[in-house]
């Protein structure tokens, strides 16, 4: 399989190859030349296996020859098996039509574990192919960060340079990156910056000539194909739990960067029968407002009590303008230089048809959160985080016809969140027992001035020169 930058002058890639780098040299977006296809019989086919295997069988087509598919199968299975839920990604069921997938069953309670426990094990096969070594810059709202943190603290040939926005992640989102304390973790807090400042620094150090020249520079956010690769794996899984090839159905997810629920655009290109895509965002609604009405302009950033879709420039909505606008590299890197320029992006006609023929989407503001977390615990018995809150919201107001069950993705765990759901609810969630002692541990980090020479600085002072 080869891989494209959305932007037409970048390279073409292989698996390996996509993966290492992360952002294309052009600062488009890798995406795969074509979207590789499962039959009807081949996704019937798939039905009970366990999650591992589902995963190797899925993905192997976009791997290619970068691993065999019992290499690939030897990577899922250990990462999977740190999961503290036999199905990894199990469903539960809130009523006749509406579902909740759980993605928080990994070591750091957020659907980023289910790409990043790959991740972090495809780095350390592919750098040791060659001896090589990465150094990884990557931007957080929260969960991207210890997630991150978790698959890569203490392995070799790997260092990790994770920024936040300080003050706006949760204590325990923040405490569970700044209290990995293993030299090759280096985690920078941003004073007077948004997780869109934090990003746009990561972006510009891949196109920074004196940074890559001297360092080898790798991604962990969802700009790096493998990260949205994995996490087409869970929309087969709930997929056929719940009748596919048979019975359609559609998703609510709940969205800040555009990665998971373009995971679910693949997964629909590859041949699942996903009635629709509901993008969920809360008050921070670029991407509502991009697809209600083709306005894609950036606002400010307003503090929410779901902190990690606190997100005004969403990087993978460029896959999406890509994919659905004629995959035209040259026309995209036009329109997102004006858009760099600007801050403003008017959606082409063609952008905005081929993105409605499978989304939609809503916004849910402070009281439609706290209304759906409590609706969830008062009616079902669910403690739901506020994230997963926006995408239950949208999903119940989604108006999808009765037959198809929706299934709304549970990004994070309510503990991660306790204030905002003790708010809601009167009930505090507690942190899981393997986690318990998060409150009791060492803090280490730096604070920095949200700046790119600030970061380019500390991160040329600290890392290890390409190998
Ligand atoms: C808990 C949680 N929910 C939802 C999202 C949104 O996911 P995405 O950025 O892939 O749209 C994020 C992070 O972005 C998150 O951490
Ligand atoms: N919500 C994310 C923001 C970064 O998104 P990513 O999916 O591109 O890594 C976070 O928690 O950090």
């Amino acid at each position: 399989m080869e891989y494209i930058s959305t932007r037409g002058s970048a390279p073409a890639l292989d698996f390996e190859g996509a993966t290492l780098a992360g952002l294309a040299s052009d600062g488009g977006l890798y995406v795969p030349r074509e979207w590789p296809r499962f039959s009807a019989d081949e996704i019937a086919g798939m039905a009970g296996l366990p999650y591992a295997e589902l995963a190797a069988k899925v993905m192997h087509p976009f791997v290619g020859a970068s691993l065999t598919y019992e290499r690939l199968l030897e990577l899922t299975t250990q990462a999977y098996g740190r999961f503290s839920h036999k199905a990894v990604t199990p469903l539960s069921q809130f009523d006749e039509q509406q579902w909740l997938l759980e993605l928080f069953h990994g070591p750091t309670l957020a659907f980023k574990d289910v790409a990043l426990q790959l991740l972090g094990l495809l780095f350390e096969e592919f750098l040791s192919r060659s001896d090589r070594n990465l150094t990884i810059v990557g931007a957080t709202s929260g969960d991207t960060g210890s997630a991150a943190i978790d698959a890569v603290a203490g392995r070799a040939n790997v260092d990790i340079y994770m920024l936040h926005p300080k003050g706006r992640v949760s204590d325990v989102q923040r405490r569970q990156m700044t209290t990995v304390l293993a030299p090759n973790v280096h985690n920078l807090a941003l004073e007077n910056a948004s997780f869109d400042d934090a990003q746009a620094i990561v972006k510009r150090m891949f196109n920074d000539r004196a940074m890559t020249d001297r360092f080898a520079i790798g991604a962990v956010n969802s700009i790096n194909w493998a990260r949205l690769m994995a996490q087409v794996v869970y929309y087969f899984a709930a997929g056929i739990q719940l009748g596919a090839p048979h019975r359609e159905v559609a998703f609510s997810v709940p969205t800040g960067n555009f990665g998971d629920v373009f995971a679910g655009h693949v997964a629909a290109r590859m041949g699942l029968p996903v009635a629709r895509l509901i993008v969920a965002t809360n008050v921070n609604d670029i991407l509502h407002r991009a697809l209600s009405s083709g306005d894609y302009s950036q606002g400010q950033v307003t503090p929410t009590a779901a902190p990690s879709m606190d997100i005004q420039v969403s990087s993978n909505f460029e896959r999406l303008l890509f994919d659905v606008g004629g995959r035209d590299g040259k026309a995209l890197a036009a329109q997102m230089a004006d858009f760099e320029a600007t801050r403003a992006m008017q959606l082409t006609n063609a952008q905005r048809e081929g993105a409605a023929t499978l989304f939609q989407s809503a916004r849910a503001d402070a009281d439609e959160m706290r209304q759906t977390i409590r609706w969830a615990w008062e009616n079902c018995g669910e403690l739901i985080d506020p994230h997963t809150a926006c995408g239950l919201f949208a999903a119940r107001d989604a108006g999808i016809d009765p037959a198809i069950p929706v299934v709304t993705l549970a990004t994070a765990h309510p503990a991660k969140f306790p204030e905002a759901v003790e708010r809601a609810t009167g009930q505090r969630p507690g942190l899981p027992t393997r986690v318990g002692d998060l409150f009791d541990r060492e803090e280490k980090c730096a604070d920095l001035p949200g700046e790119y020479d600030a970061v380019a600085a500390f991160v040329a002072g600290h890392a290890t020169p390409k190998a």
